[in-house]
């Protein structure tokens, strides 16, 4: 195992405001080379940089890049700013390493590293805090060379961790022969894009549509602030129904939950047959349809809202959803049309989408088709 508190790695001395994402980059790429590298038979089932262009939409070409869903694309903006950051940091003490060599082993990191929180705190590593409270998502990082090996799925087994390492559980009985995947967390088609480079097609159980880039531009100057004030802005997501998450999914799971001791409404809703938003998104359209003291009724939880007002609020967000439909009709056009390049030349800011990237695009927008379909017909649109 590689952690930050490894006696190898802190041997080099990195800064102490360095993440522990780029200190491991660091140190993978300042053991990168050389024959002898204790890590020689790990590096060489790594992904080549080239298999990292194609999937990575970090480094895709331009034309690609903007073809990305719009929780994609913010998702791809996030993770540039820490990679440049951590290159910031780290650059004075790895002179030898080149921001290619450091994104590759950055890149390496970020596909490849599991949970780890350090369980062995305080004593783990001068950088990290005294008290496990205090952990970023980006100290609970550690790499485990072979175990990476596992592919994910959103029915996967589970891993776990100890002070003395990882465990990973079975879920079911394999047939020999059969692949094992483990969970990496339950992502959305686009987060496993950005940070993994695929999406699971058809289904993946765990997809939600991120509606900020409808609803924000929306508000006014003072709903906006009023949301800020109230902590309900933005992170605003739609839950959709299992029938829209792709072949299969709706028809094994309806039976999973049947306990049934709300309204039929509410009975429906936590059973995934219908559409919904999360309490945020439900508070954000009332500020938009409804007078403020109904809002403010809301979000103190004196009342849930009337049927009327739900009715209201429902028809707003299946506008909002039919226009974005038109936008995924022309956006899917545009993929559809686009010409690609069959060979894998070096990248360059103007290239032509490779013909995978462009399979990519268009799966991945025919998920975000399917839920939003899914949801206009449940909102009664
Ligand atoms: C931790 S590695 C998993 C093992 C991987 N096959 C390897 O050794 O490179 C993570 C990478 O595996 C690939 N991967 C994992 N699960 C996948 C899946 N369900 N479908 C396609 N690719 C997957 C992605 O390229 C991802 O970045």
């Amino acid at each position: 195992m590689i952690t930050a508190a490894s006696p190898s790695l802190r041997s080099y001395k990195f800064p102490a405001n360095a993440t522990v994402h780029g200190k491991l980059a660091a140190y993978l790429a300042l053991r990168y080379s050389g024959n002898d590298s204790e890590y020689r038979p790990w590096q060489d089932i790594w992904p080549s940089r080239e298999e990292f262009e194609a999937i990575l939409p970090i480094l895709w070409g331009k034309r690609a890049r903007e073809l990305l869903p719009e929780d994609a694309k913010a998702l791809v903006a996030k993770q540039r700013h820490k990679l440049d950051a951590d290159f910031d940091t780290l650059r004075p003490s790895i002179p030898s390493i080149s921001k290619d060599l450091f994104t590759y082993t950055w890149l390496i990191v970020n596909t490849r590293t599991f949970y780890w929180d350090y369980p062995d705190l305080p004593r783990a590593s001068p950088r990290l805090p005294k008290k496990r409270s205090l952990l970023t998502p980006d100290d609970c990082y550690a790499m485990c060379p072979f175990m990476d090996y596992f592919n994910h799925s959103d029915r996967g087994c589970e891993t776990k961790h100890d002070a003395k390492g990882y465990y990973v559980y079975a879920d079911r009985d394999y047939k020999a022969g059969a692949e094992i995947y483990v969970t990496y967390g339950t992502h959305t088609s686009s987060f496993l894009l950005v940070e993994y480079g695929f999406i699971l097609w058809p289904r993946n159980a765990h997809d939600s549509l991120p509606l900020d880039h409808l609803l924000l531009p929306l508000l006014s100057p003072s709903q906006s602030a009023v949301l800020k004030e109230d902590g309900f802005y933005a992170n605003y997501t739609l839950i959709p129904a299992r029938r829209a998450l792709g072949a299969g999914y709706a028809e094994e799971s309806a039976d999973d939950d049947d306990d049934d001791d709300g309204t039929e409404a509410a009975t429906r809703a936590k059973q995934g047959v219908v559409t919904t938003t999360c309490h945020r998104t439900q508070a954000a359209l009332r500020l938009l349809t409804l007078p403020a003291r109904r809002y403010a009724a809301f979000v103190s939880g004196a009342d849930e809202g009337t049927e009327a007002e739900q009715q209201v609020v429902d028809r707003y967000l299946c506008d909002v959803l039919k226009k974005y439909q038109r936008r995924i009709g022309d956006v899917k056009e545009e993929v559809e049309a686009l010409d690609v390049d069959v060979d894998a030349k070096p990248r360059d800011a103007d290239e032509r989408p490779r013909a995978e990237q462009k399979e990519t695009l268009l799966r991945r927008w025919t998920q975000i088709q399917r839920i939003v379909n899914a949801a206009v017909d449940d909102l009664g649109g």
